[in-house]
């Protein structure tokens, strides 16, 4: 462990508190401070306590940690349904993949992380200020060097000389960026849509449809973590949970224009 890396303390509450270290600096509290050098000393795994006896463990924080506290400009994919976007997109280290929009970078470190340093991840977003929080998320956490950023509409992609393995979209109407995109993925593969409402998944088939676009729609689901409180005798599911987050529309891309 060392002053720039990222630390998550949990207090006796098992609230949680993101930051780096720094030489020099403090965690303070109601009840009392930290030193960073406390910290760093306790190393990760570790426990350190105010002066006034208030205690904390000190973890590394994985990526979905990360994800919930790190500075946001656009709502990022939560970690649960990025998680499950990876391994609805079938991805394997060494693949390629498409993502829009990059939006706070969420998605873009999940796919990053799914593909490794072998792999590769172009990531659009047509809002400047967006993609440079995405970039900069990205940079600060973990950077396997295989994001290429590209500021644009995704509906004016032009194929790439290599197809992509996979397609993830957070946006709003995918419907618009499908045509374009279509030429750009492999036969076989997947497209993933994260949509918050059910109108927009009844509009996205509608589209596909409308539009002959040659893909099957595999499956809609929701990834739904029930979150439970334990401490014998107290056994029950957690009074405070995650609810509604979005619906998961996986389609796969049939070979040419999907006709027999
Ligand atoms: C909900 S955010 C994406 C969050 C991201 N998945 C994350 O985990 O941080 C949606 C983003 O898509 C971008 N966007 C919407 N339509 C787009 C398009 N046609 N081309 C490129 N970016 C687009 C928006 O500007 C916005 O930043």
């Amino acid at each position: 462990m060392n002053y720039g890396e990222w630390v998550l303390l949990q207090d006796r509450r098992g609230r949680n508190y993101l930051f780096r270290l720094k030489e020099g600096g403090s965690f303070d509290t109601q009840r009392g401070s930290l030193r960073h050098q406390q910290i760093l000393e306790a190393g990760y795994g570790g426990s350190v306590a105010t002066p006034q006896g208030e205690p904390f463990t000190v973890h590394r924080p994985t990526l979905e940690d990360y994800v919930l506290h790190m500075p946001r400009e656009a709502t990022p994919t939560y970690p649960k349904d990025a998680a499950t976007i990876a391994f609805l997109l079938d991805l394997a280290p060494g693949m390629r993949v498409l993502e829009a929009g990059s939006g706070s970078g969420g998605l873009t470190l999940f796919l990053a992380r799914a593909v490794g340093p072998g792999g590769q991840v172009w990531s659009y977003e047509w809002r400047e200020r967006h993609q440079a929080r995405a970039r900069h998320n990205l940079q600060a956490f973990e950077d396997w060097h295989n994001v290429t950023w590209v500021l644009g509409d995704l509906a004016e992609l032009e194929p790439p000389a290599q197809p992509f393995d996979g397609v993830a979209l957070d946006l709003m109407e995918p419907w618009n960026v499908l045509p374009a995109l279509t030429p750009a993925l492999k036969p076989d593969r997947f497209v993933v849509c994260y949509l918050p409402n059910l109108t927009q998944v009844v509009a996205l088939l509608e589209h596909l449809k409308a539009q002959a676009l040659p893909y099957l729609h595999e499956r809609t689901l929701e990834v739904i973590h029930r979150e439970w409180d334990i401490r014998p005798p107290v056994a029950h599911p957690s009074f405070q949970q995650v609810g509604h987050t979005a619906f998961l529309v996986q389609l796969r891309r049939l070979a040419g224009n999907g006709k027999p």
